[in-house]
Protein backbone atom coordinates (compact mmCIF):
# COMPACT_ATOMS: atom_id res chain seq x y z
CA UNK A 1 0.00 0.00 0.00
CA UNK A 2 1.54 3.47 -1.05
CA UNK A 3 1.01 6.33 1.87
CA UNK A 4 -2.38 8.67 1.50
CA UNK A 5 -2.00 12.05 0.25
CA UNK A 6 -3.86 14.74 0.45
CA UNK A 7 -6.47 15.88 -2.43
CA UNK A 8 -7.99 19.33 -2.63
CA UNK A 9 -11.05 19.88 -3.59
CA UNK A 10 -10.72 19.72 -7.21
CA UNK A 11 -9.21 15.57 -6.36
CA UNK A 12 -5.97 17.42 -7.50
CA UNK A 13 -2.89 16.28 -5.36
CA UNK A 14 -2.24 18.95 -3.40
CA UNK A 15 1.11 19.96 -4.50
CA UNK A 16 1.96 18.46 -7.57
CA UNK A 17 -2.03 19.41 -9.05
CA UNK A 18 -2.42 15.97 -10.78
CA UNK A 19 -5.06 13.76 -10.84
CA UNK A 20 -5.15 9.94 -10.40
CA UNK A 21 -5.86 8.89 -14.21
CA UNK A 22 -3.21 11.40 -14.93
CA UNK A 23 -0.18 9.21 -14.80
CA UNK A 24 0.69 5.74 -15.84
CA UNK A 25 4.35 3.59 -14.08
CA UNK A 26 7.27 5.64 -15.10
CA UNK A 27 8.34 9.11 -14.40
CA UNK A 28 11.29 11.29 -14.99
CA UNK A 29 11.99 14.04 -12.65
CA UNK A 30 14.33 16.65 -13.53
CA UNK A 31 15.04 19.18 -10.73
CA UNK A 32 14.11 22.21 -12.83
CA UNK A 33 10.37 22.66 -14.79
CA UNK A 34 12.32 24.65 -17.38
CA UNK A 35 13.38 21.27 -18.48
CA UNK A 36 10.58 19.56 -18.64
CA UNK A 37 9.64 20.35 -21.79
CA UNK A 38 12.04 19.48 -23.38
CA UNK A 39 12.43 15.65 -22.08
CA UNK A 40 8.89 15.35 -22.97
CA UNK A 41 9.68 16.29 -26.46
CA UNK A 42 11.93 12.91 -26.19
CA UNK A 43 8.34 10.76 -25.51
CA UNK A 44 5.62 10.35 -28.00
CA UNK A 45 2.32 12.51 -28.18
CA UNK A 46 3.62 14.78 -25.46
CA UNK A 47 1.78 17.26 -24.00
CA UNK A 48 1.50 19.62 -20.97
CA UNK A 49 -0.62 18.63 -17.83
CA UNK A 50 -0.26 20.47 -15.09
CA UNK A 51 2.05 23.21 -12.82
CA UNK A 52 1.87 24.02 -9.41
CA UNK A 53 5.13 25.80 -7.45
CA UNK A 54 7.79 24.08 -8.78
CA UNK A 55 6.09 21.45 -10.24
CA UNK A 56 5.40 20.91 -13.46
CA UNK A 57 4.53 17.98 -15.15
CA UNK A 58 4.34 16.64 -19.12
CA UNK A 59 3.30 13.26 -20.51
CA UNK A 60 3.91 11.29 -22.90
CA UNK A 61 4.53 7.71 -24.04
CA UNK A 62 7.11 5.32 -24.79
CA UNK A 63 5.91 2.33 -27.02
CA UNK A 64 2.24 2.72 -26.10
CA UNK A 65 3.14 3.11 -22.22
CA UNK A 66 2.23 6.23 -20.47
CA UNK A 67 5.69 8.34 -19.24
CA UNK A 68 5.47 11.54 -17.11
CA UNK A 69 7.87 14.11 -16.70
CA UNK A 70 7.53 16.19 -13.62
CA UNK A 71 10.17 18.30 -11.84
CA UNK A 72 10.89 18.09 -8.41
CA UNK A 73 12.36 22.10 -7.49
CA UNK A 74 15.87 22.04 -5.63
CA UNK A 75 16.31 19.96 -2.47
CA UNK A 76 14.88 17.12 -0.48
CA UNK A 77 11.49 18.65 0.83
CA UNK A 78 9.91 19.57 -2.45
CA UNK A 79 11.60 15.86 -3.92
CA UNK A 80 9.76 14.42 -1.43
CA UNK A 81 6.65 15.66 -1.68
CA UNK A 82 6.98 14.62 -5.27
CA UNK A 83 8.09 11.34 -4.77
CA UNK A 84 5.13 10.88 -2.46
CA UNK A 85 1.94 11.98 -4.48
CA UNK A 86 3.20 10.47 -7.86
CA UNK A 87 3.88 7.12 -5.53
CA UNK A 88 0.24 7.27 -4.55
CA UNK A 89 -1.23 8.60 -7.77
CA UNK A 90 0.51 4.74 -9.02
CA UNK A 91 3.78 5.58 -10.49
CA UNK A 92 6.20 3.11 -9.65
CA UNK A 93 9.38 3.18 -11.02
CA UNK A 94 10.49 7.30 -11.44
CA UNK A 95 14.13 8.60 -12.78
CA UNK A 96 15.86 11.12 -11.08
CA UNK A 97 17.39 13.34 -14.38
CA UNK A 98 19.83 16.46 -13.07
CA UNK A 99 22.74 18.45 -13.29
CA UNK A 100 25.49 18.32 -10.44
CA UNK A 101 28.91 19.51 -9.50
CA UNK A 102 32.14 16.80 -10.24
CA UNK A 103 33.68 15.48 -7.50
CA UNK A 104 36.10 13.91 -9.83
CA UNK A 105 39.22 16.20 -10.70
CA UNK A 106 39.67 13.72 -14.23
CA UNK A 107 36.09 13.89 -15.20
CA UNK A 108 34.91 15.31 -18.63
CA UNK A 109 32.65 18.32 -18.03
CA UNK A 110 29.39 16.73 -19.13
CA UNK A 111 30.42 13.76 -18.44
CA UNK A 112 27.66 11.75 -17.00
CA UNK A 113 27.37 10.06 -13.86
CA UNK A 114 24.84 6.91 -12.81
CA UNK A 115 24.48 6.93 -9.46
CA UNK A 116 24.05 3.81 -7.47
CA UNK A 117 23.61 4.98 -3.88
CA UNK A 118 23.66 8.80 -2.27
CA UNK A 119 25.64 10.26 0.95
CA UNK A 120 22.95 11.21 3.24
CA UNK A 121 24.49 15.31 3.93
CA UNK A 122 20.94 16.86 4.04
CA UNK A 123 17.50 16.78 6.61
CA UNK A 124 14.74 15.13 4.68
CA UNK A 125 15.38 11.79 4.65
CA UNK A 126 16.40 12.08 8.91
CA UNK A 127 12.18 12.65 9.12
CA UNK A 128 12.54 9.22 7.14
CA UNK A 129 14.65 6.78 8.18
CA UNK A 130 17.85 7.13 10.54
CA UNK A 131 20.80 8.22 8.76
CA UNK A 132 22.63 4.71 9.10
CA UNK A 133 20.26 3.42 6.32
CA UNK A 134 21.71 3.36 2.51
CA UNK A 135 20.33 5.50 0.08
CA UNK A 136 20.37 3.22 -3.00
CA UNK A 137 19.14 2.85 -6.08
CA UNK A 138 16.94 0.33 -7.28
CA UNK A 139 19.32 -2.56 -9.23
CA UNK A 140 16.74 -3.06 -12.27
CA UNK A 141 17.02 1.08 -12.97
CA UNK A 142 20.12 1.06 -12.03
CA UNK A 143 21.55 -1.52 -14.63
CA UNK A 144 18.68 0.27 -17.01
CA UNK A 145 20.43 3.77 -16.95
CA UNK A 146 24.18 2.02 -16.81
CA UNK A 147 23.11 0.43 -19.88
CA UNK A 148 21.55 3.44 -21.68
CA UNK A 149 24.77 5.39 -21.05
CA UNK A 150 26.61 2.58 -22.31
CA UNK A 151 24.68 2.79 -25.65
CA UNK A 152 24.23 6.42 -26.15
CA UNK A 153 28.48 6.23 -26.24
CA UNK A 154 28.77 9.30 -23.94
CA UNK A 155 31.66 9.64 -21.13
CA UNK A 156 30.43 8.36 -17.95
CA UNK A 157 31.04 6.85 -14.71
CA UNK A 158 29.31 4.96 -11.63
CA UNK A 159 29.40 5.68 -7.90
CA UNK A 160 27.75 7.27 -5.39
CA UNK A 161 26.67 11.23 -5.06
CA UNK A 162 27.03 13.36 -2.50
CA UNK A 163 23.62 15.25 -1.72
CA UNK A 164 23.48 18.41 0.44
CA UNK A 165 21.54 21.15 1.48
CA UNK A 166 23.08 23.96 1.00
CA UNK A 167 24.20 24.87 -3.22
CA UNK A 168 26.83 27.48 -1.81
CA UNK A 169 28.26 25.45 1.09
CA UNK A 170 29.36 23.09 -1.62
CA UNK A 171 30.41 25.66 -4.40
CA UNK A 172 31.89 28.77 -1.88
CA UNK A 173 32.45 27.10 1.60
CA UNK A 174 35.42 29.48 2.40
CA UNK A 175 32.95 31.93 2.83
CA UNK A 176 30.54 30.23 5.37
CA UNK A 177 31.12 29.99 8.97
CA UNK A 178 31.52 26.44 9.14
CA UNK A 179 34.08 26.69 6.18
CA UNK A 180 36.75 24.17 7.94
CA UNK A 181 34.43 21.53 8.40
CA UNK A 182 32.85 21.65 5.39
CA UNK A 183 35.47 21.70 3.11
CA UNK A 184 36.54 18.29 5.45
CA UNK A 185 33.42 17.32 5.03
CA UNK A 186 33.55 17.94 1.34
CA UNK A 187 37.40 15.93 1.01
CA UNK A 188 36.05 12.71 3.14
CA UNK A 189 33.55 12.27 0.51
CA UNK A 190 35.68 12.67 -2.44
CA UNK A 191 38.41 10.44 -0.79
CA UNK A 192 35.54 7.85 -0.35
CA UNK A 193 35.17 7.82 -3.73
CA UNK A 194 31.93 9.98 -4.40
CA UNK A 195 31.47 11.16 -7.79
CA UNK A 196 29.39 14.70 -7.70
CA UNK A 197 27.72 16.80 -5.26
CA UNK A 198 23.91 17.17 -5.90
CA UNK A 199 21.13 18.47 -4.46
CA UNK A 200 17.74 15.74 -4.62
CA UNK A 201 19.18 11.89 -5.10
CA UNK A 202 18.81 10.76 -1.49
CA UNK A 203 14.91 12.13 -0.98
CA UNK A 204 14.43 10.39 -4.23
CA UNK A 205 16.16 6.63 -3.33
CA UNK A 206 14.62 7.01 0.07
CA UNK A 207 11.56 7.96 -0.02
CA UNK A 208 11.46 5.63 -3.09
CA UNK A 209 12.72 2.80 -0.66
CA UNK A 210 10.19 3.62 2.12
CA UNK A 211 7.14 3.71 -0.21
CA UNK A 212 8.28 0.93 -2.34
CA UNK A 213 8.78 2.03 -5.63
CA UNK A 214 11.87 1.94 -8.38
CA UNK A 215 14.29 4.36 -8.21
CA UNK A 216 17.20 5.40 -10.32
CA UNK A 217 19.30 8.94 -10.83
CA UNK A 218 21.58 9.99 -13.57
CA UNK A 219 22.97 13.37 -13.74
CA UNK A 220 25.70 15.53 -15.93
CA UNK A 221 28.67 16.81 -14.20
CA UNK A 222 29.57 20.19 -14.53
CA UNK A 223 33.52 20.75 -14.01
CA UNK A 224 34.02 23.40 -11.72
CA UNK A 225 35.71 26.02 -14.24
CA UNK A 226 32.07 25.45 -16.05
CA UNK A 227 30.13 26.30 -12.47
CA UNK A 228 32.23 29.21 -12.35
CA UNK A 229 31.87 30.55 -15.78
CA UNK A 230 28.40 29.37 -16.16
CA UNK A 231 29.46 27.04 -19.53
CA UNK A 232 27.01 24.75 -19.02
CA UNK A 233 27.60 21.33 -21.35
CA UNK A 234 24.65 20.46 -23.48
CA UNK A 235 21.90 18.04 -21.65
CA UNK A 236 21.13 16.11 -24.40
CA UNK A 237 23.44 13.36 -23.77
CA UNK A 238 21.66 13.20 -20.48
CA UNK A 239 17.85 13.54 -21.70
CA UNK A 240 18.25 10.66 -24.14
CA UNK A 241 20.13 8.65 -21.49
CA UNK A 242 16.95 8.66 -19.03
CA UNK A 243 14.42 8.23 -22.12
CA UNK A 244 16.51 5.06 -23.56
CA UNK A 245 16.42 3.52 -19.76
CA UNK A 246 12.60 3.83 -19.67
CA UNK A 247 12.26 2.54 -22.80
CA UNK A 248 14.63 -0.51 -21.54
CA UNK A 249 12.31 -1.05 -18.35
CA UNK A 250 9.09 -0.94 -19.99
CA UNK A 251 9.97 -3.45 -22.48
CA UNK A 252 11.35 -5.92 -19.85
CA UNK A 253 7.98 -5.18 -17.37
CA UNK A 254 4.65 -6.78 -17.74
CA UNK A 255 1.82 -3.69 -18.74
CA UNK A 256 0.19 -3.14 -15.69
CA UNK A 257 -0.23 -1.20 -12.76
CA UNK A 258 0.67 -3.82 -10.35
CA UNK A 259 3.27 -2.44 -7.47
CA UNK A 260 6.72 -4.18 -8.36
CA UNK A 261 7.31 -5.01 -4.58
CA UNK A 262 5.50 -3.85 -1.63
CA UNK A 263 6.48 -0.76 0.39
CA UNK A 264 9.44 -0.64 3.68
CA UNK A 265 8.04 -2.59 6.53
CA UNK A 266 4.50 -3.21 5.05
O1 LIG B 1 19.42 20.78 -12.15
P1 LIG B 1 18.91 20.02 -10.96
O2 LIG B 1 18.42 18.71 -11.34
O3 LIG B 1 17.92 20.81 -10.18
O4 LIG B 1 20.17 19.75 -10.00
C1 LIG B 1 21.07 20.61 -9.40
O5 LIG B 1 20.91 22.02 -9.61
C2 LIG B 1 20.32 22.64 -8.46
C3 LIG B 1 21.28 23.65 -7.88
O6 LIG B 1 21.63 24.62 -8.80
C4 LIG B 1 20.04 21.52 -7.48
O7 LIG B 1 18.72 21.12 -7.64
C5 LIG B 1 21.03 20.47 -7.88
O8 LIG B 1 20.72 19.16 -7.49
O1 LIG C 1 28.19 22.05 -8.08
C1 LIG C 1 26.98 21.87 -8.30
C2 LIG C 1 26.41 21.99 -9.59
C3 LIG C 1 25.07 21.75 -9.75
N1 LIG C 1 24.35 21.42 -8.68
C4 LIG C 1 24.88 21.28 -7.44
O2 LIG C 1 24.19 20.95 -6.48
N2 LIG C 1 26.19 21.50 -7.29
Amino acid sequence: MYGRIWMNVDKLAHHLHLRAGDVGRYALLPGNPDQVASIAALLDAPEFVARNREFETWRGTLDGERVLVTSTGVGGPSTALAVEELAALGVDTMIRVGVSGSMRPDAANGELAVLTAAIRDEGTTRQYLPVEFPAVADLDVLLALREAAERAGVPYRCGPAHTKDSYYGETEPDRMPLAAALTERFETWRRGGAVCSEMETAAVFIVGTVLGVRTGSVVMMWSQDAIDTGAAPSSDPLFATAVDAVRALIAAAPRSGAPVRSAAGA
